[in-house]
C-alpha cells in the first residue's frame, strides 16, 4: 500500500558519457520494506544507490522520499545514509569518534554526540570496543562500527553497498542475521546492494532484479523464485532448468525434476557431474542435444541408489512444476 512515507523512484536514468547505466527506472519502495537490489556486474545497482545517496547527480528524473523531490540535495540533507563496502572508517580516530562523526560535523556538542554514539554502539553490540581504534577490530566488528555510524543521523532510508562481500562465509551469514534484526528493530528502509541471490533471497521483503540497466523483476522472494519473469531472471537466481519446449522456454526447478536411473523420462542424457552439498545432491545431465540440466535430490535418495558420472539417466518434471517464460 502506497503510504506518506515511501520512496520513489520515477523515471531514474544515469548516463556517464554514451554509457546508460540506469534507464528509466519507475520504482515505489514501501517504508520500512529490507529491499535487496541484485544483479550481475554492470547492470546499474549501484549507480542506482549512489543516485539514492545523493553521492552520483541524477542525469533524468527524480526521488522522492516522503513525497518530497531529494534528487537536488546534498547527501547529508536527504534523510539517507549510506554503509560502504570497505567500511571507510577513519584509522586514526576511536571507535566512538568514527560513530559520533557525523553528529560533530553537525555542531552537536562532544558531550551530546558521545552519549548517542555509545547508544549506537550498544545497539550493535560493540560499546566495550568504544575506545579502540578500526585496526585493533575484526572485519566484523569494523563493519558494525560503519552500521553504528550511518545510523547516527537517524535516516529513514540506510544504504548498503555490498556490504557482506568482504567478510569470510561464517561470518557473512551471521551478519546476515544481524543486519535483518536491525532493519525490524528499526523499522526505517534498508536498500542493500549485492550480487549474491542467496542474500537477496535470506534479507529481501523485497528483491529488485536489475539487469541492462532496467528492472527486469521486482517482487517478495518465493514469489520471483516460485516464477521468474524471463529467462535471464531464472538463470540468475538460480535452481532453475530452462528448457525449450514447442518453441518456448520454460522454467522448471532442479529440486522438482525427477529422475530415473536409466532410460524411460522425458530427455534422456549421461551424468555430467555429480556435487554433494550435504543435505543435498547436486547432478548435472549432458542431453543428446548438449543441453546440461540440473537436479538437485535429497541426500538419502540420491545415496539410496548412487550414481557415477558417465551413467545413463532420465529426467522428466510434472506439468505442475512448469513455468512458463516470456520470451
Ligand atoms: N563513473 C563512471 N564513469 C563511467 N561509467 C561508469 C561509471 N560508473 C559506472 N559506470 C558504468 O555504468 C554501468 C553501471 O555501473 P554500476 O557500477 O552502476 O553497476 P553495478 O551493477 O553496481 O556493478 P558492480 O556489481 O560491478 O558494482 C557500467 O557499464 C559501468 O561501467
Amino acid at each position: 500500500m502506497r503510504t506518506a512515507n515511501d520512496l520513489e523512484l520515477f523515471r531514474l536514468t544515469k548516463r556517464y558519457g554514451d554509457t546508460v547505466a540506469v534507464r528509466d527506472l519507475n520504482h515505489l519502495i514501501a517504508a520500512g520494506t529490507y529491499v535487496c537490489l541484485l544483479g550481475p556486474s554492470g547492470c546499474g545497482k549501484s549507480s542506482t544507490l549512489r543516485m539514492i545517496a545523493g553521492h552520483e547527480s541524477v542525469t533524468e528524473g527524480a526521488i522522492l522520499l516522503e513525497g518530497v523531490d531529494i534528487s537536488g540535495l546534498p547527501p547529508a540533507g536527504r534523510g539517507t545514509a549510506m554503509m560502504f563496502q570497505n567500511y571507510a572508517l577513519f584509522p586514526h580516530l576511536t571507535v566512538r569518534d568514527n560513530v559520533a562523526f557525523s553528529l560533530k560535523m553537525r555542531g552537536v556538542a562532544k558531550a551530546k554526540r558521545h552519549v548517542r554514539a555509545d547508544e549506537l554502539l550498544e545497539l550493535v553490540d560493540m560499546a566495550p570496543y568504544a575506545a579502540r581504534r578500526p585496526d585493533q577490530l575484526s572485519g566484523g566488528q569494523q563493519q558494525r562500527v560503519a552500521l553504528a555510524r550511518a545510523l547516527i543521523t537517524q535516516p529513514k532510508v540506510l544504504l548498503l553497498d555490498e556490504p557482506l562481500s568482504a567478510l569470510d562465509p561464517f561470518l557473512r551469514v551471521r551478519m546476515r542475521v544481524e543486519l535483518k534484526r536491525l532493519q525490524r528493530e528499526l523499522g526505517i528502509t534498508f536498500i542493500h546492494v549485492t550480487h549474491g541471490q542467496d542474500e537477496a533471497l535470506a534479507l529481501a521483503d523485497e528483491v529488485i532484479v536489475m539487469n541492462n540497466a532496467v528492472i527486469e523483476q521486482s517482487g517478495p522472494p518465493r514469489a520471483l523464485f516460485n516464477a521468474p519473469r524471463t529467462e535471464f531472471v531464472a538463470r540468475f537466481l538460480g535452481g532453475h532448468n530452462v528448457i525449450r519446449r514447442d518453441g518456448r522456454a520454460i522454467a522448471v526447478r532442479s529440486d522438482r525434476m525427477i529422475l530415473t536411473r536409466g532410460a524411460g523420462g522425458t530427455i534422456e542424457g549421461a551424468i555430467f557431474g555429480i556435487e554433494y552439498q550435504g543435505t543435498t545432491v547436486q547432478l548435472v545431465l549432458k542431453t543428446g542435444q548438449a543441453q546440461e540440466l540440473s537436479v538437485v535430490l535429497p541426500e538419502r535418495d540420491f545415496f539410496s541408489q548412487p550414481l557415477q558420472v558417465g551413467d545413463l539417466a532420465s529426467v522428466a518434471w510434472p506439468e505442475t512444476d512448469v513455468h512458463p517464460l516470456e520470451a
